[in-house]
């Protein structure tokens, strides 16, 4: 049997060049036998994910949606890719929605963030390593300025929030996180990330 790949996720507020960076990756020779995927996904759950995204959902649905798309995502690609040897990097995972839901949902459950963890538990795979692309959510914002497919979660004091509870997990777990500066050059952060990744793997 095959060894069991790793499980990389790349995470962070909206706008924090998270995408830019997987995008990198994808295209280097270094990482050509790695499965690149993100969440939401692109499967029917992920589109109504996007529905969800871009309408007034009610909170506690769309962290459902979220979480179906999730648990399709594991099974049908995350687990079988990791059983067969293959090392993943994912833009997006479980720790959106701890960060995410955890903000949409702070007024209906006590500790909302630990609420949706709970959730997961005995399902989901662990990543092995979490890259938290830590950005002062006024400069992404900014930077997603005039991108056209804006989501209702781009505004600088929820991503505030959302910053808090990254950063909150980021500590719960520092053997399984690492925070990186990105408020730097896509070349500067590119080269961290792949000296990471490759230590790891
Ligand atoms: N290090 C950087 N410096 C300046 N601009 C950047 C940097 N990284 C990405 N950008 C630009 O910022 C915008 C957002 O980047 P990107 O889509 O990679 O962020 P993201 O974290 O994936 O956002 P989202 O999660 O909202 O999709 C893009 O226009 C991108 O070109
Ligand atoms: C997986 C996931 C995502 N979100 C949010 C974060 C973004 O604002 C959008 C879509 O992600 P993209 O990277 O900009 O395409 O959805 C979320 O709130 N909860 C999640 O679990």
């Amino acid at each position: 049997m095959p060894a069991k790949g790793k499980l990389i996720t790349l995470e962070g507020i909206d706008g924090s060049g998270k995408s830019t960076i997987a995008r990198s990756l994808a295209s280097n020779p270094e990482f050509s036998d790695f499965v690149f995927t993100r969440e939401p996904t692109g499967s029917w759950i992920g589109e109504a994910v996007n529905r969800a995204i871009h309408s007034d959902t009610d909170h506690l649905a769309e962290l459902f949606l979220f979480v179906a798309d999730h648990a399709e995502h594991v099974s049908k690609l995350i687990l079988p890719s990791l059983e067969s040897g293959r090392n993943v990097i994912s833009d997006r995972y479980s720790a959106s929605r701890y960060a995410y839901q955890g903000m949409t949902l702070q007024d209906r459950f006590g500790d909302s963030l630990r609420w949706i963890q709970d959730i997961h538990k005995g399902w989901t795979v662990v990543p092995d390593l979490t890259i938290l692309f830590d950005i002062d959510p006024d400069i992404a914002v900014a930077r997603c300025g005039s991108r056209g497919d804006k989501t209702k979660f781009e505004k600088v004091t929820f991503l505030e929030g959302v910053r808090s509870n990254y950063l909150r997990l980021a500590d719960e777990s520092p053997s399984s996180f690492v925070v990186i500066d990105a408020n730097r050059s896509v070349e500067e952060i590119g080269s961290d990330v792949v000296g990471i990744i490759s230590s790891l793997v």
